[in-house]
């Protein structure tokens, strides 16, 4: 059958004014997003929630945990903007959640305590990570997938391997969220500066772990102002700002409110993406060649299909050259850990 171009115009009213005005008909409006967080009930998927149910690319978010979800789905649906809430509990469900979403973020997980790595969490964190990457697989093989889990150096390669197994891996979908890193250079850096952080831009490669972030200050814009004494201080706050906010938890968590921020300034670039309206590059922790490291953070544009380029290596100055070596180092380790956890 032809299909004839509708010219129906909508009258709507303004929730303000209550003036009638002429609105896209729904059936017109452009496709916008599913994201689906799992462990939505914990400290980060809530303010994560709350986050992505006001950006209006996300049109449905399915919120998922172990523990219920009912009530805090109750909270969020009564939200006036215009995005569906759906709610799942229990391991039986997290397949539901997932099906047909165009993002999963993953959260799920044990944060650390004082005292304790994030490689601690490994034991416990990696099966989590590996079900529901093999789900991702099986019921939305074309999700872009961000693993906020820790320790995100190792079950980054936990859940490639997961999807190889299922034949699913396509390198260009698999995310380690490394933007709370790329979120406190900028803001530790416009303070230093005494200027917005929001107009400070720098690349954070590497991975997600004390020496393996490794904050490019050479390529920083503006470009930085201070001496090499201070870049000394700024990098050594930005690798240790985790352990900062764990300390001062005092054993009730980690980086909760600051990790959703930066996991929704992810999520928003993803969707960019998917949308070929892409914004700036951002700093994740995926498969990379540049090193001798499989997976390293590097800028990413994102694209229809996840990455469409990794911009690769910064230019790097002699101190970032060495501290990436040591980076370099040290994610090969956990990466075979990853892999050696799923043979
Ligand atoms: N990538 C980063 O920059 C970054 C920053 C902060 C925290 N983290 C990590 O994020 C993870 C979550 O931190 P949090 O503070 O939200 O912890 P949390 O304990 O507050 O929340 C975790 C949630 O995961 C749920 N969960 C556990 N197992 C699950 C499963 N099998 N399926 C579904 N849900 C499950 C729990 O019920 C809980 O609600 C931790 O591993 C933490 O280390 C990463
Ligand atoms: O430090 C942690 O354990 C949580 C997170 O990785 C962070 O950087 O805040």
């Amino acid at each position: 059958m032809l299909r004839r171009k509708c010219k129906a115009a909508v009258m709507a009213q303004c929730r303000h004014c209550w003036r009638l005005y002429q609105a896209t008909p729904s059936h017109m409006q452009t496709r916008q997003f599913k994201v689906a967080v799992i462990g939505a009930a914990g400290g980060i998927g809530q303010p994560l929630a709350l986050l992505l149910m006001t950006n209006k690319l996300v049109t449905e978010l399915a919120v998922h945990d172990i523990e219920p979800t009912t009530g805090f789905r109750k909270d969020l649906s009564h939200m006036d903007t215009g995005c569906q809430v759906k709610a799942y509990f229990g391991s039986d469900q997290m397949k539901t959640a997932i099906k047909g979403a165009d993002i999963v973020m993953i959260t799920a997980g044990m944060p650390r305590k004082p005292g304790q790595t994030r490689d601690f969490l490994f034991d416990t964190n990696a099966p989590i990570v590996a079900k529901a990457a093999a789900l991702v697989s099986e019921h939305s093989s074309h999700a872009l997938v961000g693993i906020i889990t820790n320790p995100v150096n190792a079950v980054v390669a936990v859940a490639a391997e997961a999807m190889k197994k299922c034949g699913r891996y396509d390198p260009r979908r698999l995310f380690g969220v490394t933007t709370l890193d790329v979120v406190r250079a900028e803001k530790f850096i416009g303070d230093h500066m005494e200027i917005n952080p929001r107009k400070v831009r720098i690349p954070v490669i590497g991975g997600h772990a004390g020496t393996t972030i490794v904050p490019i200050f050479s390529q920083c814009q503006p470009p930085f102002e201070g001496d090499k004494e201070c870049i000394e201080s700024i990098v050594k706050r930005i690798q240790t700002g985790g352990d900062e906010v764990v300390k001062a938890k005092a054993f009730k968590g980690s980086a909760t409110l600051s990790m959703a921020y930066a996991a929704a300034r992810f999520t928003n670039a993803l969707m960019r993406g998917l949308k070929g309206e892409p914004g700036p590059p951002e700093c994740a922790y995926v498969e990379s060649d540049a090193t001798d490291s499989p997976f390293l953070s590097t800028p990413l544009t994102f694209g229809p299909k996840g990455i469409a380029k990794n911009h690769g290596l910064p230019e790097l100055d002699e101190r970032e050259k060495q501290q990436l070596k040591v980076a370099v180092d040290a994610l090969k380790k956990s990466v075979s850990k990853g892999v050696k956890y799923m043979e």
